[in-house]
């Protein structure tokens, strides 16, 4: 998009100079709050708004230069509440853009079925109306329907916000999932910065105006929001939500207190050495069981051990899972486990503090070496 306005017939600038390169094959977010101009925006990428100035390429094309009906093909086009066609069937709903395209009966009814599976509908549901479907099933079949012809473009104009908060993260993770598998370029629109920061490779956010405040990655945009609006708008806890894009990979984890049930009195006595407050019991098999105080082990009873709370999944959840598991924990110590559930070890909330202000340490010397880089790059630039 450059330097798109869209100025209504009432004087209304809903989108003020516009510019952003969307790129290609991952999810864009356009967030910000009510009015900013993220529909307006949307819609005039397939043209259902026409712009008052300025220009959108899709692939280098001007999409003024394409017959409407081209571009919309190429465009699946998902909104709030599914708008689903109440008198057709499930599978006749999905089926409606290839029965327009002129593929046989036969042949949008096997291109339904094949959806309806890759966004997690039963089959079963295929000969039901729309208002036989629960919300979230109904946004489903939105997805599934904008998918059939294989368009490599999705718009979604808050698809998720009708649902409640559950099956609204299901249905992000599903659009995560699908996205990964098919490698779609989507545009989304939400007023949700959660939702936002969850889905987007990168975020537009718009602020009133119909104005870009700031286009960024969401680990971006939570360690570097550009002004006091956007700041703002990311919420009071973004020092907790950036944590999610720190890997625990690197915490160090002890072996040292963690021990197996029915241990010999001399095992626990060397586990009890490692001087960690608690020591961790284990069953057989390595998973956890609850937190000991050293001292009542050999033979503790079961129902004598503290609860050890949630695990994390060493090297695949982030610092923030590992910090969240630590500060649950009765001891304050996190049980890292592998992905069978087995433990792998213990670590303290001082040593995943520890860890969390050495990934910021990293990230401001990478900022400084990414200024540095601009700086050098723009110096080239001018001698250039
Ligand atoms: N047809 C129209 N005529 C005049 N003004 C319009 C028209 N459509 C939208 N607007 C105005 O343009 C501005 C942007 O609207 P738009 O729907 O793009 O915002 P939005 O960010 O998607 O809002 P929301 O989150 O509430 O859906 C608003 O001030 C709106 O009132």
């Amino acid at each position: 998009m450059d330097s798109v306005t869209k100025r209504y017939p009432d004087g209304t600038v809903a989108v003020d100079g516009l510019s952003l390169e969307i790129p290609d094959r991952t999810i864009t977010v356009l967030v910000g709050p009510s009015g900013c101009g993220k529909t307006t925006t949307l819609r005039m990428i397939n043209r259902m708004v026409e712009p008052s100035e300025g220009t959108i390429l899709v692939d280098g094309v001007d999409v003024q230069k394409q017959p409407v009906n081209t571009l919309r093909r190429s465009m699946g086009y998902v909104i709030q509440n599914a708008g689903l066609f109440q008198h057709r069937t499930i599978a006749d709903n999905i089926a409606t853009v290839p029965r327009l395209l002129g593929w046989s009966k036969q042949k949008a009814r096997a291109r339904a079925e094949e959806l309806m599976e890759r966004v997690g509908l039963d089959a079963s549901l295929a000969k039901r109306y729309p208002y036989q479907l629960s919300g979230g099933q109904q946004q489903r079949v939105g997805v599934a329907r904008a998918l059939a012809a294989d368009p490599p473009v999705l718009l979604m104009d808050e698809p998720f916000s009708a649902v409640d908060p559950v099956v609204r993260k299901g249905l992000q993770e599903e659009l995560l999932r699908i996205q990964g598998e098919l490698g779609k370029t989507i545009i989304f629109v939400t007023h949700d910065i959660d939702e936002a920061i969850r889905l987007g490779t990168k975020v537009a956010v718009m602020r009133a105006g119909g104005r870009l405040a700031q286009f960024a990655e969401p680990a971006e945009l939570l360690s570097a929001p550009a002004d006091a609006f956007v700041e703002d708008f990311l919420g009071a806890d973004r020092g907790i939500r950036r944590l999610s894009f720190f890997p625990s990979e690197g915490l160090e984890l002890l072996t040292g207190p963690v021990v197996a049930v029915g241990a010999t009195a001399e095992q626990t006595a060397a586990r009890e050495a490692s001087g960690a407050p608690y020591l961790l019991v284990t069953d057989g098999g390595g998973k956890p069981l609850g937190w000991s105080e050293p001292g009542s082990l050999p033979g503790a009873a079961a129902e004598e051990l503290l609860p050890y709370g949630r695990p994390f999944v060493a090297g695949q959840d982030s610092l923030r899972v590992a910090l969240d598991c630590a500060v649950l924990s009765p001891t304050g110590w996190a049980v890292a486990v592998d992905g069978t559930g087995r433990v792998v070890g213990v670590v303290s909330q001082e040593t995943i503090g520890e860890a969390i202000r050495g990934a910021h340490a990293a990230g401001r010397k990478a900022d400084v070496a990414g200024r540095k880089t601009d700086t050098e790059g723009r110096k080239a630039d001018v001698a250039g």
